[in-house]
């Protein structure tokens, strides 16, 4: 049964994801304190209660809802700190911040991208950083795009942790009437198989743009399935089902759905934008441009085969073209 008492929450991040957050949230007993970095957006939510940059169809209620730009105030007070800026941007956005500020709290992350500083888990940089313990982390993870979250269509989230206690309680704060949440104990598998899901809609968009068709790309994402089991059973050894829907659910929404920043950015550099005037033409974050390198780098101990991986990598970082890495690509899946 649900408490009665609301739960104190942070939400950090004023983008797509954390709007659709604090929707879920606000269904159920929770107050919440928002931060954004940019004052402006901030007092707009004040004034009109919807978040005029990212899903502005979303009503923010503003009885559950305070918003704020300082950091400090807004996990002051909280039990649970949820993290919801891109993984490249978080270090910065908590700036001024020490352990002791995170003691006791339990901190989730919504993040799906690595640490490109460390190529760390958000979780695990979070663990080094701040000194929260395993049993107080948790991820969000799961087939869910944000724009189908502001639409109320029925979605599904896995809160992975360490702990089974952890994972329950934020489960319970993220089922609603249009979400059902649930836990699972595989955090980091959780937490990786959510950063390389981003990079293989990335590959998947490149091929796209480049007018491959549906046949090729069903064969992509299979062989990319592949790829992700190798990679986290190297990395992070359990046993796991991946073809529950915090893997393979969430490979396949990122891969095929148009709502997909990871899917649309590789697009636009399979029909030939540089990457920067890709990064331009989209107002959003696409993590895998950023998880690559960290996942590139963290496989040189490993030595997994990831050819897609590769390919991307190489696209994106050391000028390869689209057109060829594509075609080289083409006689590595079965
Ligand atoms: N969108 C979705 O459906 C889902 C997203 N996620 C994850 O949530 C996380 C947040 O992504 P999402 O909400 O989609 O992001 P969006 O692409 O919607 O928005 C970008 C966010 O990044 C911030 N930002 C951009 N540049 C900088 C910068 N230089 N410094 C600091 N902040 C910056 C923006 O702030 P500003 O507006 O001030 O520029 C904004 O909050 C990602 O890890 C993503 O993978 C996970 C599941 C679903
Ligand atoms: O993780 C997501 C859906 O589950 C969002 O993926 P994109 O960032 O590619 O939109």
């Amino acid at each position: 049964m649900k408490s009665s008492t609301p739960v104190k929450i942070a939400m950090i991040g004023g983008g797509s994801w954390a709007t659709a957050l604090i929707k879920i949230l606000s269904e159920g007993n929770s107050t919440i304190r928002w931060w954004l970095r940019s004052k402006a957006d901030a007092e707009h939510i004040q004034k009109f209660h919807h978040n005029r940059s990212y899903l502005s169809d979303v009503q923010i209620n503003p009885r559950k809802v305070k918003v704020c730009t300082k950091i400090r105030e807004a996990i002051r007070d909280a039990d649970f700190v949820i993290l919801a800026v891109p993984a490249a941007f978080i270090s910065e956005a908590l700036t001024g911040l020490t352990p002791t500020h995170f003691a006791g709290k339990h901190v989730i992350s919504a993040i799906k991208g690595m640490i490109p500083t460390s190529n760390q888990l958000v979780t695990d940089w979070m663990e080094s950083t701040y000194n929260v313990p395993k049993n107080h982390l948790s991820c969000i993870a799961g087939p869910c795009h944000a724009e189908e979250v502001a639409l109320e269509k029925q979605s599904y989230l896995t809160i992975a942790s360490t702990g089974d206690d952890c994972a329950r309680q934020v489960s319970d704060l993220l089922t609603c009437r249009f979400v059902q949440a649930s836990p699972l104990n595989d955090l980091y598998g959780v937490e990786y198989s959510a950063v390389m899901k981003n990079i293989i809609a990335l590959a998947c968009g490149i091929t796209h743009g480049l007018g491959y068709g549906d046949n090729f790309q069903a064969v992509l994402v299979s062989n990319a399935m592949q790829e992700i089991r190798r990679f986290v059973d190297a990395v992070y050894p359990m046993e796991r089902d991946l073809s529950r829907s915090a893997y393979l659910g969430d490979l396949l929404v990122t891969a095929y759905s148009p709502f997909s920043r990871n899917r649309t950015f590789g697009t636009l550099i399979g029909r030939g934008y540089t990457i920067q005037s890709a990064q331009t033409e989209m107002n959003m974050i696409a993590e895998g441009y950023y998880a690559v390198r960290s996942i590139y780098a963290i496989n040189s101990t490993y030595q997994v085969r990831m050819p897609i991986v590769d390919a991307v990598y190489r696209i994106l970082y050391e000028g390869a073209t689209p057109t060829a890495e594509m075609a080289q690509l083409k006689g590595k899946l079965v």
